[in-house]
């Protein structure tokens, strides 16, 4: 038993200009088509886009939000969001793709990537089917000048086609040798979380921290467990039943969280609710509970990449 291999768990995100592959590349690692949400709010920081599960790893891939020039203070502040998700990440995959050259999109990317030190980066030079070999290999230069320019360490350089199928699974392959030792995460045959699920979850967590941040800064994550219509309702006055947990890492944040006989859970549950109606378009009855982490089934050091 000793000498089998470790099981491998962690997460990466593909980023890179628009049409650059991301989506298909998703879908061609995971094997299926993955559901696509098309209205994600703003507040949504990582949604779960396909799970590749293996007996001896789970690679679960991630969207973040894009990266945009920042002209005004907010589109600042929404850079330094998307580099925290870069961070809470294994791995960033940046596609180029082989039928474009370079642009100047593409460096200030890498350059902004490169400062989010603890992250491992690939390079993989996408829609290789659309290029000469002559070609490739002109873009995969360019691509490892660019790292040399920017101080990006690329930890693997991967030319791939996923209309054609090459070398994909060499980049999952790749992409799992640099996850973290541990236990997967999600329960096999499970490709997705539903974006709606995510969405509340994440509605749930902003609520939760509203006035409190200072106090709670990266000390909340919420699971939607349950979400469905519920059952014997006329369809003009549908229902849509929510079971979240709340988890904190410690029971004095309970308290900060409940406040004074429930109260503020009480306004977090209301605010929260309202949000995730006016998203949805549906009207909800939000449960709520607060649990202290480290009642969690899951390994703590998993915890810690939930925001913890
Ligand atoms: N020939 C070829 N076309 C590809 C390949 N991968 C993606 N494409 C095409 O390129 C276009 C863009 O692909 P997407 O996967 O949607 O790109 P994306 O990076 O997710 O795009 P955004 O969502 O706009 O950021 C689509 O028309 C794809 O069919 C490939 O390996 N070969």
């Amino acid at each position: 038993m000793s000498e089998q291999v470790p099981h491998r768990s962690g997460f990466a995100c593909f980023v890179g200009r628009p049409n650059a592959g991301k989506s298909t590349l998703t879908n061609a690692l995971v094997g299926t088509k993955v559901a696509i949400t098309s209205d994600k709010p703003q507040t949504t920081r990582t949604v779960v886009r396909g799970i590749v599960h293996r007996p001896d790893a789970q690679l679960i891939l991630v969207d973040t939000p894009g990266l945009h020039r920042p002209r005004t203070l907010l589109g600042e502040r929404l850079n330094d969001l998307v580099k925290t998700t870069w961070a809470e990440v294994d791995v960033v995959a940046v596609c180029f793709p082989s039928n474009e050259k370079i642009g100047p999109g593409d460096r200030f990317l890498v350059t902004e990537l490169a400062k989010v030190r603890r992250t491992i980066k690939i390079a993989v030079a996408t829609k290789t089917d659309l290029a000469t070999p002559d070609r490739i290999g002109e873009h995969l230069l360019d691509i490892a000048r660019l790292g040399t320019e920017t101080g990006t360490d690329w930890a693997e350089i991967v030319p791939v086609s996923s209309v054609a199928g090459d070398q994909i699974e060499l980049l999952a392959d790749l992409l799992i040798a640099r996850m973290p030792e541990g236990p997967a995460l999600y329960p096999d045959g499970e490709l997705t979380d539903s974006p709606e699920e995510a969405i509340a979850a994440e509605l749930i967590r902003e609520a939760a921290l509203d006035g409190v941040r200072d106090e709670l800064p990266h000390s909340i994550a919420v699971v939607v467990e349950e979400m469905g219509l519920r059952e014997g309702r006329p369809a003009e006055k549908p229902l849509l039943d929510i079971h979240a947990n709340l988890f904190v890492e410690r029971d004095s944040q309970k308290g900060i969280v409940i406040g004074h006989k429930g109260a503020r859970l009480r306004e977090v549950g209301q605010a929260a609710r309202q949000q995730i109606e006016a998203i949805l378009g549906t009207p909800v009855y939000l449960d709520l509970r607060v649990k202290v982490a480290k009642d969690w089934q899951r390994d703590p050091r998993q915890l810690r990449r939930l925001g913890f």
